[in-house]
């Protein structure tokens, strides 16, 4: 159950008012984007802010057409939100007068073909994967951020997506909490075999949870380089993956290359 993703020359282009005379002018957010997404991959995707991160993973999902290129999933043409990709975002985004549990049985009704009784079974079943299953009669107040964000996650796991797409997930979150949710998704992915697309700002995270991490460059937005990341993954308690001088050297050549980009002035050309 996982999906290829393939974008091909991608071009996105939004027309923006100028601050001097607030004439329309088009902006250039992202430049023949190519990429090729794995089924079953976990990609993360690094880049300077502003540098088109977000606006990637938006038409990924379906939720905005590009101006240029073409974008496919398992060959199939992207036109628009679908079942088989499901988007976690930064906030929590859970409806506050449901419990968790009434959360992901809200989402799987909203998606139809499952019955109330299945639905509350799935509920469970992905509150357990996150390590909530004592936690499914909160309400989204009653719980911390950490876990409010494994309800979203549980939640978008529910619809067993073909791909999630997480936009900095654990961005809000403090550094403990995100490492615990960081080898929890690891160990969620293992299992799953869901396709991943991950944006982070933090290169740690990006070289912790990517098989591959994609390194953009500023404005406009284009794939630097993609680099493959090789650890001794192994599960042992002792083991501190972020230690190693392997995992400091992928570290390194990250840094080394988004500290080598500088913005490039604005590409704007006058349309109005
Ligand atoms: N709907 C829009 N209209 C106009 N400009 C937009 C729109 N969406 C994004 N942009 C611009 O496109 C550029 C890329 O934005 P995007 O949010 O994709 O970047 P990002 O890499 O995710 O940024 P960050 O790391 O800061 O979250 C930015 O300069 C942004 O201002």
């Amino acid at each position: 159950m996982s999906s290829r993703i393939e974008l091909h020359d991608v071009g996105q282009t939004f027309l923006v008012r100028g601050d001097d005379d607030r004439r329309l002018r088009e902006f250039v957010a992202l430049d023949a984007l190519s990429l090729d997404i794995r089924a079953g991959e976990f990609l993360t995707l690094v880049g300077p802010s502003g540098c088109g991160k977000s606006t990637v993973l938006d038409l990924i999902a379906g939720l905005t057409q590009p101006s240029s290129g073409t974008l496919r999933v398992d060959g199939r043409p992207i036109s628009g939100p679908g079942l088989d990709r499901s988007v976690v975002f930064q906030q929590y985004t859970l409806l506050p007068w449901r419990t968790a549990q009434a959360n992901i049985e809200f989402a799987l009704e909203a998606k139809g073909g499952l019955g109330k009784a299945e639905r509350a079974e799935r509920a469970r079943t992905y509150l357990g994967l996150v390590g909530l299953a004592n936690f499914a009669n909160r309400y989204p107040h009653e719980l911390s951020g950490g876990m409010k964000q494994r309800v979203a996650i549980a939640r978008s796991l529910s619809y067993q997506p073909e791909v999630l797409l997480m936009d900095e997930p654990f961005g809000a979150l403090d550094a403990q909490t995100r490492e615990r949710l960081q080898e929890e998704l690891v160990s969620i992915w293992e299992r799953t075999g869901t396709t991943v697309v991950f944006i982070t700002h933090d290169i740690e995270e990006a070289v912790f949870l990517g098989q591959r991490v994609a390194v953009m460059s500023a404005r406009p937005g284009r794939i630097r380089e993609v680099i493959e990341i090789e650890l001794d993954r192994r599960p042992a308690a002792d083991h501190d993956l972020r230690a190693t001088t392997a995992f400091a050297a992928y570290r390194h050549r990250i840094w080394s290359l988004l500290r080598e980009q500088h913005v490039a002035p604005q590409e704007v050309a006058h349309v109005a």
